[in-house]
């Protein structure tokens, strides 16, 4: 692979960490501006996310070969020495060989002075093999963040939760590849025409057995060329957020709200299942990403959404007891989607601990827009009960008008094959509360 992929790979990397950039808007944006060809992508792609998601495992090795303080190393040759690291250890299709030399090409490139020690470092790990990680530390939190690479935060924060033994599957999981859902859009496409066109690319599917227009995939490349996904004919989409809509159940003729509603994924399958008949307001704080709503659901041959820029914390008197069913698909941590967005893996408290708040509010919020008899889901992609149930008892106890249809769901990588996510639905009763 060429050295120019690794310097893609090492600018991305470069970004995340020291411009908090976000790993997937920062490998588009490269894609788009470089000409590469698929294998390169896929080489960059994974070097990338290979090696954002195992940093603080990296580091742990990189110390154990160094001859000085690693806070001494240039940020640049901190980088190139975690992407050759990564390389050596977990890059199977690379020779170590490559790795040491493409590795002080790249140090030439970005810091010319850290050159030698680049060389020496990368020379003494593949001469002593990578050093065994033993669960040495007593603190179990600090050892699973090296372990797993993860903050100390997230780790005592799961710890907290769940048993040992299920955090660690849970966060063995988080270190996996996610599965690849499709949802067949059929306001633009059969099932047949989405068989016709997976058969023609070599692309295996499997049918979802709960929801009836999932396919899970394996073997696409390159999906943005995909013609059949460029006219709209089937979308992206992970089971859990397929789940929660389907926990709302919106029917044609419906008056619907989904309230923080973009990019637009829920909006979507909510339009689909209403068969575009009926009123859907899609709402979002996020000027920016309602345009990208917008833009989508016109390819999407979808029009009984408005759309409007709004903050859900604040409460709106028109629309009081206006809707049939809302969706409350909150702003949250992302504990759920780490596999995806591995930058989520470093989250601190400070990065986190005013969500509950905004979370309760829009919700609080949301629950008076809703008919008297009307339904109410409210979902994250998160796994921090701080955001979750604890978010629904606190609901419960204020607003005795309302009660749970079904116990709140939460999903699991490690168990149901989805990002991690929570749900939980509510009914509206006035006479409840008399
Ligand atoms: C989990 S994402 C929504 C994803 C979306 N439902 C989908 O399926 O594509 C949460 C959204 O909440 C929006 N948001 C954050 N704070 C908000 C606020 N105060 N009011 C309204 N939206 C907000 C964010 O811009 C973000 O788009």
């Amino acid at each position: 692979m060429s050295n120019n992929a690794r310097k893609i790979a090492y600018d991305i990397i470069y970004d995340v960490k020291y411009n908090k950039a976000y790993s997937n808007i920062s490998i588009n944006k490269a894609f788009n501006k470089n000409t590469i060809d698929n294998r390169e992508k896929g080489f960059v792609t994974e070097l990338v996310y290979g090696t954002l998601s195992r940093l603080i495992y990296l580091d742990y090795q990189i110390e154990q070969f160094l001859d000085m303080r690693a806070s001494k190393l240039s940020k640049q040759a901190k980088t190139v020495l975690e992407m050759g690291f990564y390389q050596l250890e977990f890059m199977d299709s690379v020779s170590d060989f490559a790795s040491v030399d493409e590795s002080v090409k790249l140090i030439k490139k970005v810091d010319n002075r850290s050159a030698g020690i680049i060389n020496a470092v990368m020379r003494k790990r593949v001469k002593e093999g990578k050093a065994e990680y033993t669960d040495k530390i007593s603190d179990k939190a600090k050892s699973l963040s090296i372990e797993f690479s993860i903050s100390e935060y997230i780790a005592r924060r799961f710890l907290k939760i769940y048993k040992e033994e299920f955090t660690r599957q849970l966060l063995s999981s988080m270190l996996e590849k996610p599965s690849l859902f499709i949802r067949l859009n059929k306001l633009r496409s059969t099932e047949a025409e989405l068989f016709e066109n997976l058969e023609q690319q070599d692309i295996y599917s499997k049918k979802n057995d709960i929801i009836d227009s999932a396919y899970e995939i394996s073997g696409m490349k390159n999906i943005g060329s995909n013609p059949l996904f460029v006219k709209g004919g089937f979308v992206i989409q992970d089971l859990s957020s397929m789940l929660a809509v389907k926990a709302l159940n919106p029917l044609p003729g419906d008056t619907v709200l989904d309230i923080c509603s973009a990019p637009g994924g829920k909006s979507f399958y909510i339009a689909d299942l209403m068969e575009n008949k009926g009123q859907l307001d899609s709402m979002d704080i996020s000027e920016h990403k309602i345009q990208m709503l917008k833009k989508r659901a016109v390819e999407l041959g979808i029009d009984i959404i408005n759309t409007r820029v709004m903050d859900a914390t604040v409460f709106n008197e028109e629309m009081t007891n206006r809707y049939d069913k809302i969706l409350v698909d909150a702003p949250c941590s992302g504990f759920g989607i780490i596999r995806r967005k591995p930058e989520i893996r470093y989250k601190s408290y400070e990065d986190v601990n005013q969500l509950p708040e905004i979370q309760y509010q829009i919700l609080s919020n949301a629950s008076k827009y809703l008919k008297d008899t009307g339904s109410l889901v409210y979902s994250t992609c998160t796994l921090e009960k701080k955001e979750n149930i604890e978010i629904v008892d606190k609901f419960l106890e204020n607003n005795k008008e309302f009660y749970l249809e079904e116990e709140p769901k939460e999903l699991y990588p490690h168990i149901h094959n989805t990002d991690g996510f929570f749900i939980a639905k509510f009914k509206k009763d006035i006479n409840k509360s008399v």
